[in-house]
């Protein structure tokens, strides 16, 4: 059983947000992607975590207000905020505290259950990450739905085309390319996703995992809406300047 696995099977056991802790309204992702790109811009969701299971550490005592503070805005749709306290040294605190930066919250966990979309939504999230490679259609389908009629944004990301035949049939998700194959935690050579992604037309698609300084301006975003990024941002380097120097080009 791979990491990701035993993530999801102790989800049982995390301690959820019972209580209604939201401090403000929803703040709508998808928006503020698409208020980007009308403007030509391609959109930057950046993404604090302390800590990963394929060897990220955040620089000692990373402040998450004043990463988030520091970044250039001219790019930046919202954030994406590792909740998953195990492996990623997480919390719903960081979301609660994080409201009232007033950017879209993306809550970046391994959720499989609607306990865990109430959860994310009582902490003050916005969107809800749900991963097609680890979820079977019908549970898909049904936090899909609970997640849209509580008002929430939801991105689904795969890397396995395998789990991507189904996507299309999510027509208000925002759909997500992880580079990463979550299962051996390797960027995966194999990139067939990105084929995959960039043949669903009409929908918001996102490039996630190994966006840096050195491959941003590779050519690899075209056809994207925008990136999540996290890892080259917080060890430093100069990745949300040159975002906001790209240019989107409409896609259908
Ligand atoms: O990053 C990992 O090691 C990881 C392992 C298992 C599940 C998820 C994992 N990361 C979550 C992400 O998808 C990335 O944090 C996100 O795409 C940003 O990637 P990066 O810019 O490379 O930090």
């Amino acid at each position: 059983m791979g990491i990701v696995d035993e993530i999801y099977r102790k989800n049982s056991k995390r301690a959820l947000v019972k209580k209604y802790r939201r401090t403000r309204p929803i703040l709508s992702m998808s928006k503020s992607i698409m208020r980007l790109n009308s403007r030509k811009r391609l959109a930057l969701i950046a993404e604090f975590k302390r800590a990963s299971p394929s060897g990220f550490r955040s620089p000692e005592g990373l402040n998450l207000r004043e990463y988030f503070s520091g970044i250039n805005t001219a790019a930046l749709a919202g954030i994406s905020i590792l909740s998953e306290p195990e492996y990623f040294s997480g919390s719903y605190a960081d979301i609660e505290n994080s409201q009232d930066l007033n950017l879209p919250i993306l809550v970046k966990d391994f959720i499989s259950t609607e306990e865990m979309v109430d959860s994310s939504f009582n902490a003050g999230g916005d969107c809800i990450l749900l991963i097609s490679d680890f979820l079977e259609f019908r549970i898909l389908t049904e936090l899909y739905d609970h997640a849209l009629n509580l008002g929430m944004d939801v991105l689904i990301e795969f890397h396995d085309v395998k789990s991507a035949v189904n996507l299309y049939s999510f027509s208000d998700a925002i759909i997500g390319y992880n580079r990463r194959n979550l299962r051996t935690l390797e960027m995966d050579p194999d990139q067939r996703g990105m084929d995959e992604i960039l043949g669903m037309k009409n929908r918001i698609r996102i490039l996630e995992s190994g966006i840096n300084s050195g491959n941003i301006g590779s050519g690899m975003l075209r056809g994207f809406n925008g990136a999540l990024i996290g890892s080259s941002i917080l060890s430093g380097e100069d990745v949300t300047d040159k975002i906001a120097k790209m240019e989107y080009e409409a896609y259908v």
